[in-house]
């Protein structure tokens, strides 16, 4: 692992973090997370997740993009900008290796329900884009950032380096000193917002960041059990 600057000790990020410290251990004791950090996870449970994230990526990237078009700062918009690249077009990329290894059809996949908790969760995002101030809409986009790269980390210690892991793929991903790289723009860039936001503002913004860790837990939960709708039997169709 090369050298990464140390984030702040203080400011928005520092106190949002402690202040979500409680849910960031639950997340690392997920039943998905813990199966997944000692190879036991069924392929059934990690392609149900596959696909959901795949469809998830494209509402965070749509957020990411809505984030872009709001910056007046011309280098915070091309961050923003190539992050949702990234989600659309790395992140994706991940997704399809595993879909090949898997060797899941296109028929397989459309067959395959959007869960309520991906829904709710790009939902939230796309309301926030849409109706939030620009610092509330970085304030909850930014777990999707830094709790995967902390889920991440915390699994390639665990597992002394992922390799050969049945999911070192996604491991590394996410580990990696690139993710942590953008993780911190995102954390300079939500810091700096937030200094220059009334404290109103910045109480807004620990809501949303706190309602996105909640959702990133969810997301896990979701996953595992795989979720369908309860209410899918009452269907007429
Ligand atoms: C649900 C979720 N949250 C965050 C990430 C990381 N971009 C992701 N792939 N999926």
């Amino acid at each position: 692992m090369s050298e990464l600057p140390d984030p702040p000790a203080d400011g928005f990020c520092a106190e949002a973090w402690a202040r979500t410290a409680r849910l960031r251990e639950a997340i690392l004791k997920l039943p998905f997370n813990e199966a997944l950090t000692d190879g036991s996870l069924s392929r059934e449970v990690f392609a149900f997740y596959i696909v959901q994230d795949a469809r998830y990526l494209v509402g965070f990237a749509q957020a990411l993009s809505a984030a872009a078009t709001r910056s007046d700062d011309a280098d915070d918009a091309a961050f923003l900008a190539a992050a949702a690249n990234a989600a659309l077009l790395e992140e994706r990329r991940l997704h399809a290796g595993y879909v090949e290894e898997f060797g899941l059809t296109d028929a397989e996949i459309a067959g395959v329900e959007t869960s309520p908790t991906c829904l709710a969760y790009t939902s939230y995002l796309r309301a926030c884009a849409l109706t939030e101030s620009y610092p509330v809409l970085l304030a909850a986009i930014l777990p999707c950032f830094w709790v995967y790269q902390h889920v991440g980390t915390a699994i390639l210690e665990a597992t002394g380096g992922a390799e050969g892991h049945p999911y070192e793929a996604w491991i590394k991903t996410y580990a990696d000193d690139e993710f942590a790289r953008g993780v911190l723009a995102a954390r300079d860039l939500v810091d700096k917002v937030a200094a220059n936001s009334d404290e109103s503002t910045r109480e807004r913004m620990h809501e949303a960041f706190l309602r996105g860790t909640e959702y990133e837990w969810m997301f896990w939960d979701s996953a595992w059990r795989r979720e369908s709708w309860p209410t899918a039997e009452f269907r007429d169709r």
